[in-house]
Parts: C-alpha cells; structure tokens; sequence
C-alpha cells in the first residue's frame, strides 16, 4: 500500500502539495485526474523521490523513500522522459531491466509483439516516431514487473489500437499490481473508473460519480464555467 500522510510541497512561495493524506490500495488502477498545474507531476515526482517535500510522509509498503528497496517497488514512467538514441530498442529495454530484480525478461518478446515493436526493437531510438518511444517504455515498464507502476500521461500519443491494449495489459496485470496512471484522457476514466482521484488545491479527493459526472463538475467549477461563457459570447454572437 502507498500511504502518503500530511504531505507539502512548495515552490517558493507557490502552495503545490497542502497537507495531503491520502492512501492506495496494493492492487487496481488509480486514474489522478486535474487541471494543467494542479500538482499531478509534483506529487508524482515526490512519491517516485525525485523531489522532496517540505513535511509530511510518504511509505510503500511500509518503506521510506531513499532506500534501494524502495526503489525496486515501483517502476516510474514519467510524462517527458530521456530515452538514449544511440541505443536500440532491445538494448534499452535489456539495461533497462538488468537494473530490476524483479525483471521479468520472458514477458519482453511477447509485449514487443503486442505492441508491434519486434521488428523495430532492433533500430536505434533515435529512429522511432514519439508513439514508439512511448511504447517501448510501457513494454520495459511492464516487464520490470516491479509491485507498482506509476505513469504520468502515458496514453497520450498514442493510437486508438495501441490505447485499447496498453489499457487492457494494465486491466489484467492490476489483478496483482497496484498502477497509477496521471491522465487527461476522457477514455482513460471510462476504462478504470474505480478510483478516480480529482487533485486540486493541493489536495487528492476520491471522485465516486460517473464518468460523466466527473466530466459535469469539472465543467462547473468556476473558472471553466465563467471561460464557457466567455466562449459562446465571443464566437457564438461575434
Ligand atoms: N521546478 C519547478 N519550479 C517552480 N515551479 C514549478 C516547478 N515544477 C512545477 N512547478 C509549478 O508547480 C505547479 C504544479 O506543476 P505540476 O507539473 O505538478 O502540475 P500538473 O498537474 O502535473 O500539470 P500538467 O497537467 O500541466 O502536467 C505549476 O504551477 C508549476 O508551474
């Protein structure tokens, strides 16, 4: 389980992160859901201990942030990540896992194929459009094997098909791993609307309506709505 307790982060002066408690369960998909600037990356970042907070605490499984245990929990696929080009696809991904304990090299063949990656695995990187980047990280990342994934806008980019699939390795993988995926994608919410969680002002509340409603309140939360008439009044009677 990811505890995280009385959790803040600032930048300078800016309120990011305020006092956030909040708790994931060890298996199942979590959606993050918020606008641009809500604190979705931060929070993500400070849970992968890339950042650190100001106060508050953050246990996987028990464990502190910082330790090599820790580390070989979770797999982070990040919203803008550094892939080496001067590698092929199959060396990164073979680095990548020689670094997890966990690595699961017998699943890699099969995700390539899955995601149409085998004959390309063999090109360097620097050779692959963004949707190959992207689906060479969601093969490493699911081959790692590690007890969580947490992935930052990761669908985003890609084709319907390959969103289809990604999302049901995810589906099927979260019966014994826990995946939180940071998502703008209203399709993302329709496949894994189980626990949706809603981040603003610096907090992460547990949204239990439907896709739909979410959708609904987003629209009606002030500023989106004052913008909304703001839209039809300029280009509906210009
Ligand atoms: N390194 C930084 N220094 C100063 N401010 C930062 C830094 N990184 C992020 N911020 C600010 O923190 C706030 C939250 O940013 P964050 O990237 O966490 O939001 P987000 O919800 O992930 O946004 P998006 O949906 O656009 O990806 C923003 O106001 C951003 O400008």
């Amino acid at each position: 389980m990811l505890e995280i307790k009385n959790l803040s982060k600032k930048y300078g002066k800016q309120v990011i992160i305020e006092h956030l408690s909040t708790n994931f369960s060890q298996t199942g998909v979590t959606v993050i859901v918020g606008i641009n600037g809500s604190g979705k990356t931060t929070l993500l970042n400070l849970v992968t201990n890339l950042l650190q907070p100001d106060s508050g605490q953050i246990l996987l499984d028990g464990l502190k942030p910082g330790s090599r245990e820790y580390k070989s929990k979770f797999f982070y696929l990040p919203s803008d990540f550094y892939l080496p080009s001067f590698m092929t696809g199959k060396e990164y991904a073979d680095f990548v896992l020689s670094r997890y304990d966990t690595s699961n090299y017998n699943q890699l063949p099969n995700l390539l194929n899955i995601l149409d990656m085998t004959p390309s695995q063999s090109k360097t990187i620097e050779s692959y459009s963004f949707g190959m980047k992207k689906k060479i990280q969601i093969a490493v990342a699911i081959a790692a094997n590690t007890d969580y994934i947490i992935a930052d806008e990761i669908l985003g980019g890609l084709d319907f098909d390959t969103v289809i699939l990604v999302q049901e390795i995810f589906a099927t993988i979260s019966n014994k791993k826990k995946i939180i995926i940071v998502s703008h994608e209203r399709n993302t919410i329709d496949r894994f609307p189980d626990d949706v969680r809603l981040m603003r002002k610096g907090t992460v509340d547990s949204f239990t309506g439907s896709p739909d409603e979410l959708t609904k309140f987003i629209k009606q939360e002030s500023v989106l709505h004052d913008k909304l008439i703001e839209i039809q009044k300029h280009f509906m009677h210009p």
